[in-house]
């Protein structure tokens, strides 16, 4: 069940139509990571906050929750695997945490999510949750194609056309 004090920060957040716009999202989540002064962030964007609401048609409590835990357990991995504590992933470090999180890429798509996701070789802790909530939208949609559940999705698309298709 989902504790008061979450609640509550929902319902301050979400306001009367109690759902959480694009905007109030990026309000959110822009004070909160600047509260831990380890992660190095640009701050999020509409447009990635536009992105992770796309899972949803729209973000209620329970929608917000799950995002929420889902970056949490991100936030985990991203403090794992900074082996240097530079606030930031360097592409060793971001090809550790990506399989850490279950994405287990090949060489190919690791420097193509890189070279999408860096800036100067290194990918800042936004830009790190942009790219998992990425992943894992290209990995349901391709679960889905991929009906007969062998678990393993088989995605004969060139890494450029995988990236391209999502953007
Ligand atoms: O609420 C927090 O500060 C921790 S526990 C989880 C969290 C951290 C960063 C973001 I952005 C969102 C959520
Ligand atoms: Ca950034
Ligand atoms: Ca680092």
């Amino acid at each position: 069940d989902i504790d008061d004090s979450f609640k509550s920060m929902f319902a301050q957040l979400a306001g009367e139509d109690m759902e959480i716009s694009v905007r109030e999202l990026r309000t959110i989540l822009n004070r909160v990571v600047s509260r831990h002064q380890d992660l190095l962030t640009d701050g999020f964007s509409m447009e990635s906050c536009r992105t992770m609401k796309d899972g949803s048609a729209r973000l209620g409590l329970v929608e917000f929750q799950l995002l929420w835990n889902k970056i949490r357990k991100w936030l985990v991995i991203f403090r794992q695997f900074d082996l240097d504590k530079s606030g930031a992933m360097s592409s060793y470090e971001m090809r550790m945490a990506l399989e850490a999180a279950g994405f287990h890429l090949n060489n190919q798509l690791n420097q193509v999510l890189v070279a999408r996701y860096a800036e100067n070789e290194t990918i800042d802790f936004d830009n790190f949750i942009c790219c998992l909530v990425k992943l894992e939208a290209m990995f349901r949609f391709f679960q889905e194609l991929n009906k007969d559940d062998t678990g393993v999705a088989e995605m004969n698309i060139t890494e450029q056309d995988f990236v391209a298709n999502f953007p």
